[in-house]
């Protein structure tokens, strides 16, 4: 059944569940995605505190020579209070005393006969940074969803929050399979390659917070195959490379039938990537990439990091695309909706100088693709085009068309 791009990815995310939950230390969250809400239990800053070192003083001690009764440090628990005609010394973020006013920086004061001469032009509230001016107490910090990065860490230790519940991260397993490939760290003889489908996705997985099993490069028996997944089947997501075309050692998705394959598409109506394939076995989810390189990597990047965000648990799971303008001018053949890559330099969207589905040097310069549609065959330079990164995540929590 060929489906398009949206169907599939609704069938992606309608098939994909996420992963159960955990709790971690918040210094081991970092990466992780959110499993709850999260509230403010304080106002911060907790207390009133001066912005700078200066003096805590009265308004109507403007332009007066005052007395310098004493001086407060940050995480002073002074008790105080300011009176008229005096001025407190304070340093940055010490709270400020009972009585006052507003903050004098230093550098504003002159010294006088006993004290220091404040300006005339005294603002009231001035260099007070107010309890709650930054986080108020009761307010939704994080919520269920969001990813912990490091700024989402700097609000949980505000707040005193040691542990948070997190999903746990998908377990993807990966395998490939060819007679014809050998690991990188094998011999070859002239009529074999080296698998670079497996190192690639392996580290793209990585890159997107997975953790990842490397089961091994089959070869193009059932048998082989077989062995295969069932040492992949204790993961929630298999990713597969060759053997799904139509080829008479193409058995990949035979060899999972025995296990109860449900396919859920098994052509794309895309190039390159025609054969990706997705389904289930029980709960775990199944993507069967084409062997061709490019076609292996651009897909992933489409259907596979689309599955790794619905399992996630992350509430903006869906890709969005950025609007580039184009480089130069791009001819193509129509018929299909065709993924090409480039590079996007914030502005404008330069094709790859060649690629093709059988291609491994487009992917190292590349940073991005763009969609076309299928009866375009033309796209010239300066056009508005939308622009999907390899190397950013631009989310949304809902589906936003890509092309
Ligand atoms: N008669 C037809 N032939 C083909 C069709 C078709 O519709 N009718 N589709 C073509 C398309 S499109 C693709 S894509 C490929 C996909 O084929 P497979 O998924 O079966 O891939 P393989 O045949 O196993 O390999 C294709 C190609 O890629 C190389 N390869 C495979 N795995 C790796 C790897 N891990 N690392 C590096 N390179 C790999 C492999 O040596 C082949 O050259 O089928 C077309 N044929
Ligand atoms: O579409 Mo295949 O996926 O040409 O490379």
């Amino acid at each position: 059944m060929t489906v398009s791009i949206e169907k599939a990815l609704e069938l992606i995310y309608t098939n994909t569940k996420r992963k159960s939950l955990k709790i971690l230390p918040i210094e081991e969250a970092l990466g992780y995605i959110l499993a709850e809400d999260i509230t403010a239990t304080h106002n911060l800053p907790p207390y009133d505190n001066s912005a700078m070192d200066g003096y805590a003083v009265k308004i109507e001690d403007s332009d007066k020579c005052v007395r310098v009764s004493c001086t407060i440090f940050a995480g002073d628990n002074f008790q105080g209070e300011l009176k008229h005609g005096e001025a407190i010394k304070i340093m940055t973020g010490a709270r400020i005393p009972l009585g006052t006013q507003c903050i004098v920086p230093i550098e504003d004061t002159q010294e006088c006969q006993n004290g220091v001469k404040l300006p005339d032009n005294l603002v009231i509230s001035k260099h007070i940074r107010l309890s709650g001016e930054d986080i108020k107490k009761e307010t939704l910090l994080l919520s269920c969803g969001d990813i912990i990065d490091a700024h989402q860490i700097t609000l949980l230790a505000s707040q005193g929050i040691s542990h948070v519940k997190v999903y746990k991260k998908p377990r993807v397993a990966l395998f490939a399979s060819g007679n014809e490939l050998k690991m990188h760290f094998e011999q070859i003889t002239e009529y074999q390659l080296y698998n670079t489908n497996t190192p690639t996705l392996l580290s793209r997985v990585k890159e997107l917070g997975c953790e990842v099993e490397f089961i091994g490069t089959a070869a193009d028996t059932l048998e082989d195959i077989h062995t295969h997944i069932q040492s992949a089947l204790d993961c929630d997501f298999i990713i597969t490379s060759g053997g799904v075309s139509v080829g008479d050692a193409d058995f990949t998705k035979e060899a999972f039938g025995i296990f109860g394959y449900e396919i859920l598409f098994d052509k794309i109506a895309i190039k390159p990537g025609k054969p990706t394939t997705f389904g289930k076995i029980g709960n775990k989810v199944i993507l069967n990439l084409p062997g061709n390189p490019l076609a292996a990597a651009l897909n992933f990047e489409l259907f596979g990091r689309s599955i790794i965000y619905a399992m996630s648990g992350q509430k903006n799971k869906y890709i969005n695309p950025i609007t580039a303008k184009m480089k130069n001018d791009v001819t193509l053949r129509s018929g299909r909706r065709t993924v090409i890559p480039g590079y996007f330099n914030g502005e404008y969207f330069t094709v790859c100088e060649q690629y093709a589905p059988g291609m491994i040097s487009p992917l190292a310069e590349a940073n991005s693709f763009i969609i076309t549609d299928e009866n375009c065959t033309e796209v010239p330079k300066e056009t508005p085009v939308k622009t999907i990164s390899t190397k950013f995540s631009f989310c949304s929590a809902n589906f936003i068309p890509l092309s």
